[in-house]
């Protein structure tokens, strides 16, 4: 816990940060920069960590095969040890051979990792990114001997997803503590984690634009604002991951603040955009042995209800992806947009951030926050249930299935 949250002895590094803005004193020690108003998130422990002169950032991301041989092996890799039934590796293998066995995830990391650099140089930040993946190569473990090669030591991990969940933050921590003991570097590096940024305008300001224009071209084509109905689409996981997600002392109850971050998120892009438009939050990209319980409505069966409502058109918002990998082209561009034909109904599916430039200036914003060490008051964020932890508290986002991993960028267990 004292790593995450002492002033760290200074060193050679490349990058001198500002000396840490005045703000109201901590109200809980440890050099706790959490001002009284928004103590109760932080009750006694570190919400938004001091400032700290990173000299590198670790880009994470899932990882996906390049090519038709690389499919069997990444799949194994996605579901060591949870159990996924053969059938469904199987179907899912069907999704990667019909692109050439070629996921564009890979692609899009490249991108985002050069507009990043591109981002960080025009700011004048010397911060280079190493990236990797959790399931394919480069994995976690290349991109931080790579690092350390370099001569990096204090590294700032941002992952490529926006949300509390297991799959979604807790085992990118996992990676991190995994990769440390793959290449041996305990005790020679420190790696720290930027918050999830669900709420973050980065993140939120693509999706807004993308139904503002997605209605706009649904209004053009004729259809009244009765007649659409938005759909936000995440990726559906298990209802006991989900309950445990977030961090437990916030008692989000059922669903956790998996369901919460994501309703929230809805909530602040329909008040955005002032929109009368029905909506509601679904769930894609179910797998595990069907008696086990997982996030609904699927979003088929969401729409399957829409024509005796009066709809007439659906706009599909994937408001649970950064970019447009295999869930978004498989699972929405499609299967989901097969049942909509099959229903009568128009669907248009608005775009994932990518490398939009509000998302990675947005991104470059959450690691100068850490340099900086601003504090919560100054940080953005669209929804009450933010802006979201630097250090993930006791208990955050467990996986009972799968017991306690070590993992890194949290206060243990
Ligand atoms: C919350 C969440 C995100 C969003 C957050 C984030 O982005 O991190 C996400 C992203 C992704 N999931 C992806 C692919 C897969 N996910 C699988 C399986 C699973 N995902 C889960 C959850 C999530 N997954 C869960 C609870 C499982 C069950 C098995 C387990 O407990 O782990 C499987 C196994 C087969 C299957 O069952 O479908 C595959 C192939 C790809 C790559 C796509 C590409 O290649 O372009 C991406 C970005
Ligand atoms: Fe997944």
């Amino acid at each position: 816990m004292a790593e995450n949250i002492a002033p760290r002895a200074a060193a050679a590094a490349p990058f001198r940060p500002k000396p840490a803005r005045a703000s109201a004193a901590p109200v809980c020690g440890d050099g706790c920069r959490v001002p009284a108003a928004t103590a109760a998130t932080c009750a006694g422990e570190p919400h938004v960590s001091v400032s700290t002169a990173y000299d590198g950032v670790l880009l994470l991301g899932f990882g996906g095969p390049e090519g038709q041989n690389d499919v069997i092996p990444f799949l194994r890799n996605v579901t060591a040890g949870r159990g996924i039934p053969d059938e469904r590796l199987e179907e899912v293998a069907h999704h990667y051979r019909h692109f050439g066995g070629v996921s564009p995830i890979n692609e899009h990391n490249r991108e985002l990792k050069a507009a990043l650099d591109a981002e960080l140089a025009a700011r004048g930040l010397d911060l280079p990114v190493y990236w990797g993946n959790r399931n394919w190569m480069p994995y976690v473990a290349d991109a931080l001997q790579d690092a350390h090669d370099a001569g990096h030591r204090r590294l700032l991990a941002i992952a490529t997803s926006a949300y509390s969940s297991y799959s979604s933050c807790r085992q990118y921590r996992e990676d991190l503590a995994d990769a440390v003991e793959a290449t041996g570097l305990s005790g020679e590096v420190e790696i720290d984690k930027v918050r999830q940024f669900f709420d973050h305008p980065g993140f939120v300001t693509p999706f807004a634009e993308g139904v503002a224009e997605g209605l706009a071209a649904l209004h053009a084509q004729g259809f009244a604002d009765d007649q659409i109905e938005i759909l936000f689409s995440t990726h559906s996981i298990p209802n006991s991951d989900a309950d445990r997600s977030g961090p437990p002392e916030r008692g989000f109850g059922a669903g956790g603040a998996y369901v919460a971050q994501h309703t929230a998120v809805a909530e602040a892009i329909m008040a955005r955009l002032a929109s009368s438009c029905a909506w509601q939050l679904v769930f894609q990209s179910r797998s595990g042995p069907p008696q086990v319980p997982w996030l609904e409505p699927d979003i088929n069966d969401a729409m399957a209800e829409l024509p005796a409502r009066g709809r007439r058109a659906v706009l599909i918002v994937p408001l649970g992806f950064v970019s447009d990998h295999m869930e978004v082209l498989w699972d929405l561009d499609t299967e989901a947009m097969e049942t909509a034909e099959e229903l009568g109904l128009i669907a248009l599916r608005t775009p994932t951030p990518g490398t939009h430039p509000a998302y990675v200036s947005g991104l470059v914003d959450l690691m100068v926050e850490r340099l900086d060490g601003t504090p919560a008051v100054d940080r953005p964020h669209e929804t009450d249930l933010g802006p979201w932890y630097d250090v993930c508290r006791p208990g955050c986002c467990e996986n009972k299935r799968l017991g306690f991993q070590p993992a890194l960028a949290g206060i243990a267990p």
